[in-house]
């Protein structure tokens, strides 16, 4: 992309309505605008960021094994009354009045929809087990939506739901999901903890929050400090082997973690006291099994193997994948700017042409985009004929992993400067080598 052709309405200033840095970057770096409270545009820059996290979810999603699906968004508030969740859900809940005055909403979650979906087509064990998701907006009327996408009144979320026979079938999809989460989140250069939790207006009994630890986090926690040495790296689990995703559930989960609504103090103070640690975190994601809270009051029964019917275990899974944009830039950012993580920068490298015009630099730069680009890696040129501070500027505003300053001096020696966005450091080096560097 040609930052002279690009949409990115960089802002010099810091908004005065941002209160926390993933609000201010996200707006100074043209990635979003505010169209009302809690609710964005998603410009070009923004939303490329967000189809990326949206592409890794979905990625790790299958290899769980879970069906991607999409159900709408506006809702009949029908199934709503069936549940006894439509009034219960209270003032969050979007309610609309279509042209022939029924009572429609906008969806803040869809275990009611899902639900119809599943007893409508599934009668029997036999077809169990069954988990679909979708990555769909949700709304939720916050009473005080703030700190940008993060706490939203229109949001992205990846949704989940699982349909087992049994609660220990049901239990080990809680399980997949919890290693599936873990995968999504290192892969996005998070660490997310799974605590505790208050399962709130979802419901169920097991739940567990995933908290990436921020300053600016809105959940209190307390945790002992070993949590934070482990991680599932390259580690092969089979999805579908219960043990092995029980062992990961319980490595991460036997550790003190839990949010301040599930928060101990009388086993907090059982963790030896240089290890206790409170803090502030990001829900990221929050996993749920709450048996046959949905199934009984709406009829979602198969036949099980003794020709009974039986009302199926369920859970339900979600991912804040808007709300991670925000997390991401709060866990990798510096006073210059933001700094993406190489799995889902929107741009692999930077180009900054030191003499737009200059017949030798504009073509050092144009076959730099073309290898970067031979090799599957997005460019972000910048061919505006603007001065170099500007530039430079720019570049450490919006967070590119890797700067490829291209000036006639350099070329004289056959050389370029490559830059690390998150180290600073830099070095010059023949294009080619520039450019492998990189890949
Ligand atoms: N107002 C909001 N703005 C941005 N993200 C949000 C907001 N509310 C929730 N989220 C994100 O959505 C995730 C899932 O939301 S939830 O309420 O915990 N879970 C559910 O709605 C379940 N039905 C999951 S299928 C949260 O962990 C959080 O990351």
């Amino acid at each position: 992309m040609r930052l002279s052709r690009y949409f990115l309405p960089v802002l010099k200033e810091n908004p005065a309505e941002a209160q926390i840095v993933s609000h201010r970057l996200m707006l100074r770096a043209g990635m979003i605008k505010q169209a009302s409270a809690g609710i964005y545009s998603w410009l070009p820059m923004g939303f490329k960021v967000l189809r990326k996290l949206e592409n890794i979810v979905h990625e790790e999603q299958a290899r769980a094994g879970h069906m991607a699906m999409l159900m709408p968004t506006i809702q009949s508030a029908d199934l709503w009354r069936e549940s006894g969740r439509y009034d219960a859900y209270g003032a969050e809940m979007l309610r609309i009045k279509d042209r022939h005055d029924r009572d429609m909403l906008f969806t803040p979650t869809a275990e009611e929809l899902i639900t119809d979906i599943f007893r409508a087509h599934v009668g029997s064990y036999k077809d169990l087990p069954l988990t679909m998701y979708q990555i769909q907006w949700k709304f939720r009327d916050e009473v005080r939506p703030r700190f940008g996408v993060m706490r939203g009144r229109e949001f992205f979320m990846k949704d989940g739901y699982n349909f087992d026979l049994t609660k220990e079938d049901a239990l080990h999809a809680y399980n997949r999901h919890l290693v599936s989460y873990l995968r999504t989140y290192e892969r996005m250069g998070l660490q997310a903890i799974p605590m505790r939790a208050d399962s709130g207006p979802i419901g169920g009994d097991d739940t567990h929050e995933f908290l990436v630890l921020a300053d600016t986090g809105e959940s209190e926690v307390f945790y002992d400090s070993a949590v934070t040495d482990i991680r599932l790296g390259e580690r092969d689990i089979d999805y579908n082997d219960k043990d092995q995703c029980r062992a990961v559930m319980e490595e991460f989960t036997a550790l003190y973690a839990r949010t301040d609504e599930t928060h101990n103090e009388l086993k907090f103070n059982e963790i030896p006291e240089e290890r206790r640690r409170s803090a502030r975190g990001i829900e990221v994601g929050q996993i749920f099994y709450f048996g046959t809270k949905y199934s009984e009051p709406l009829g979602a029964t198969v036949q099980g193997p003794d020709g009974k019917p039986v009302p199926v275990h369920m859970g339900s899974h979600g991912i804040g994948v808007s709300r991670l944009v925000g997390a991401i830039i709060e866990a990798s950012h510096d006073e210059k700017g933001i700094i993406w993580p190489e799995g889902v920068t929107p741009y692999h490298a930077g180009i900054v042409n030191l003499k737009q015009g200059d017949a030798e630099a504009d073509a050092a730069c144009e076959s730099l985009y073309n290898a970067l680009q031979a090799l599957g890696l997005e460019a972000l040129y910048d061919d505006r004929n603007e001065r170099a501070g500007g530039k430079f500027a720019t570049m450490d505003l919006i967070g590119l992993p890797w700067r490829i300053t291209v000036g006639p001096r350099g070329l004289k020696n056959g050389v370029v400067e490559l830059t690390s966005r998150r180290s600073g450091e830099s070095e010059e080096l023949p294009p080619e080598q520039a450019v492998e560097k990189i890949a």
